[in-house]
This record gives C-alpha cells, sequence and structure tokens, in this order.
C-alpha cells in the first residue's frame, strides 16, 4: 500500500526528468508541482485530518494547487535546467516546501485554525473534501486552461487542463483512496504523455510545414497493401525564390504548398520527403481518380495569391530603419507551381521501386517545361501526362 501511495511521486518524478531532458520547461514546473502536493495530500490524510495542523496544510495545499498551476499556465517554455528555469523552479515549489516545514513545527499552522473562512471549512458534500473556497479558485484556473487547451490545440495544454482536472477530483475524492490514488497517479501520467506527444512529433513531423516528416513515410511505407500510388511533388524553381527573396519567404512558400497538398482530395497521406519535395501515398484508390486530384491540387497551388515581401533590400542599417519607421515594406504578388511524378505499384513491386519510378516522373515532368503530373508505370501505355496553365 506504501508503495501504491507513493507512484503519484515516482511517476512525477520521472515525468520531470523526461520534461527537463527535452526542455519542456511548463510541463517540468508542472510535474514538479503535482508530486510534492500529491505528496502533501497523501500525508495529510494518512496523519489524519482531524489534527487542526494538518488541516491547515491540506487546506492550505489545496489552495496553493490551483494557484501555482495558474503560475505554470503563463509561463514561457524556459529550459528547466537553465538558470531562469532553476529560478521558476524554485518559485513553483517554494509554497508546498515553506507548508511543510511549518507543519514539522508543532502547533505553528494549527494556531491558523480558527482563522480558516467558512467557504474553506464548508466541504461540497458529505463524502468530499473539496472546500467551496478551494472550488472557487479551482474554476477559473481550469477555465483558463481549457481556454489555452481549445486555442492553441498542444498536447502540452491538454495534459495540464487534465492533471489540475485530476488533482481537483483526487482532493475531492481523499477520503477514498482507491479513487483518489489513481488520479493523483493520472496526474502526472498526463504530463509524461505531453513530453512524449512531443517526442513523436520531433521524430515524425516536419517542424517548417506540420506535415509528417520522411520517418512517418518510412512507417507508412511498411504497412502499405497490395495497391497504392505514389506521387513526388516538387515545387518548381524553388532556388530562384530563396535566391530572390531570402530564406524565409522560401519557408513561407513551404509552408503554402503543403497547406494547399493537406487539402489533396482521394484519400492520399502527406509526407515531407526532403527540401523542397513531397510524397503523397494512395492506398486502395483508383489510379484515375488519384491523377485527377493531383490535377486538382496542382492548379490550386498555381492560383494561390501567394503574396511575398518585395526583393529590394536596405542597403544599410540607416535605410532598413528608415524604411520600417517610413511605409510599410512593399510587397509583390508571385506565382508558384510544382510538378508531380505518379507511379503505381505492379505485381510484388517494392515501395522503394515504386518510389523511384515517381521520381523518374517528376523529372519527366520537370523536363517537359513543370508544372504538370505525369505517370510512369512498367507499361508504357499507363503513361499519361496532365497539364494546363504556364510554368513559372
Ligand atoms: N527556404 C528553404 N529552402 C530550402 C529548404 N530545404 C531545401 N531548400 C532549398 O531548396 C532549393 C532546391 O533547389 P533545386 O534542387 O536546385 O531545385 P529547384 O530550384 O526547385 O529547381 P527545379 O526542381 O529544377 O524546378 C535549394 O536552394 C535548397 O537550399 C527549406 O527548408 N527552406
Amino acid at each position: 500500500m506504501k508503495l501504491v501511495s507513493s507512484l503519484p511521486l515516482l511517476i512525477s518524478a520521472t515525468a520531470f526528468m523526461l520534461a527537463a531532458g527535452f526542455k519542456r520547461g511548463r510541463i517540468a514546473l508542472a510535474s514538479c508541482h503535482v508530486g510534492l502536493s500529491a505528496y502533501i495530500l497523501v500525508k495529510a490524510v494518512s496523519s489524519g485530518l482531524d489534527r487542526p495542523d494538518t488541516y491547515v496544510l491540506f487546506t492550505l495545499t489545496s489552495l496553493a494547487i490551483p494557484a501555482i498551476h495558474a503560475w505554470i499556465l503563463i509561463q514561457r517554455d524556459t529550459s528547466p535546467l537553465c538558470r531562469k528555469g532553476i529560478a521558476k523552479l524554485a518559485v513553483t515549489l517554494a509554497p508546498s516546501c515553506a507548508l511543510l516545514f511549518m507543519w514539522s513545527r508543532p502547533g505553528l499552522l494549527g494556531q491558523w485554525m480558527p482563522e480558516l473562512s467558512p467557504t474553506l471549512l464548508e466541504t461540497l458534500g458529505e463524502h468530499s473534501l473539496l472546500s467551496i473556497g478551494s472550488l472557487w479558485l479551482f474554476a477559473p484556473v481550469l477555465g483558463l486552461s481549457l481556454l489555452l487547451t481549445l486555442t492553441r490545440r498542444t498536447a502540452d495544454e491538454i495534459a495540464l487542463f487534465g492533471a489540475l482536472a485530476a488533482q481537483m477530483l483526487a482532493i475531492s475524492l481523499l477520503k477514498q483512496p482507491h479513487l483518489s490514488t489513481p488520479l493523483l497517479i493520472a496526474a502526472p501520467a498526463l504530463l509524461i504523455f505531453a513530453v512524449i506527444s512531443h517526442i513523436y512529433a520531433m521524430a515524425f513531423v516536419d517542424s517548417l510545414t506540420g506535415v509528417p516528416a520522411r520517418r512517418a513515410l518510412e512507417h507508412k511505407l511498411a504497412g502499405l497493401g497490395r495497391q497504392y500510388g505514389i506521387a513526388m511533388l516538387d515545387i518548381d524553381h524553388f532556388k530562384k525564390f530563396n535566391d530572390t527573396y531570402g530564406h524565409d519567404v522560401g519557408d513561407q512558400v513551404l509552408r503554402m504548398v503543403a497547406t494547399q497538398l493537406r487539402k489533396v482530395q482521394a484519400g492520399g497521406s502527406l509526407f515531407r520527403y526532403g527540401g523542397e519535395e513531397f510524397t503523397i501515398v494512395f492506398n486502395g484508390r483508383k489510379e484515375e481518380e488519384v491523377v485527377a486530384a493531383l490535377d486538382e491540387v496542382r492548379q490550386r497551388v498555381e492560383h494561390y495569391p501567394m503574396r511575398v515581401r518585395s526583393p529590394q533590400r536596405p542597403r544599410s542599417n540607416r535605410q532598413g530603419k528608415q524604411s520600417r519607421e517610413g511605409q510599410a515594406q512593399e510587397s509583390e504578388q508571385v506565382t508558384v507551381t510544382i510538378s508531380i511524378g505518379v507511379a503505381w505499384r505492379d505485381t510484388d513491386e517494392q515501395p522503394s521501386v515504386v518510389i523511384k519510378r515517381a521520381d523518374k516522373a517528376l523529372y519527366k515532368a520537370k523536363g517537359a517545361g513543370r508544372n504538370r503530373v505525369m505517370t510512369d508505370g512498367p507499361d508504357p501505355r499507363r503513361q499519361r501526362r496532365t497539364r494546363s496553365g504556364a510554368a513559372a
């Protein structure tokens, strides 16, 4: 039983080490906060809440939990092991450590018992230990956390919201350890989930465009069925964008193309293959349907009204400052086009062979003037091309 009650602390320590290792500042702070709070709550209940010292410790902890959580929510994600991160950690842990210290001096906390307001003495019900006063503090912090979850839609926000909700329920159900212990374990477990999601994204998601990366493509290729097609897509004259407008405009073009490619019909899965190349895998789809969908997306990119800042760069810092202070930087509209090569799997072909054929078709599309879709198949009668509009 002792092992079970120390699980929240152990899992919190694991969450902290993972978060610190992967520089997840807020998750690291929340892990420490959740772990220490769980330790205090379990200790308070096992020592008996009928003692004034312990009751005050418990009450102040149930107020400190949402208050410190709110502070963590508004922090920036700095590395937990740098000087600033350590200072934040000290601020996070200071209230709970101070409470524990005062609790170790008999009579010190208990003297505040008569000072507690009636809302801190009145609980939600006979079986609940959550006071009305504590609920008043939890509610707005949960609201803020929910708002951040809905606006940012990240695993970190989901985990921080879930951890706070789990802690509130755990306090409420503290009289029933078979219910409160799993909740106290769930809180740091959610924080571990957030770090794992981050690790997953680092390995499988391209940070510039937000689409699955090459490693995710490898996994996809390993699990394909018998009938599939692979399209290789490349932005035309992309080097020119970088050279004319700068690397950040090149990045902007990459993001726009990725956004358009995400809308591809026919159920394709999009990946960034590398550089300015993308791959779309169509599993169990008809070739005609796929070629039509690819041509549609090609046209959508071509007709996208892409505005970029003008290539005239300031010649000196003074000139740059003047133009920033004066009129807004001029922008111009550019046309972005893509070339696409697609290959359909033939009997017993490995995905790597299909990719090579799709690449061959892409090369042909480039050679034929770009801004077109071309297919490649072992049977020359299956080769086709689709094009409308002009190349960039
Ligand atoms: N901005 C930006 N540029 C990148 C990125 N990855 C690769 N590049 C650039 O993409 C360019 C690729 O150029 P090339 O392979 O010569 O092809 P291209 O200019 O698109 O010409 P074609 O493919 O023949 O139409 C290089 O200049 C790379 O530096 C990136 O993530 N961001």
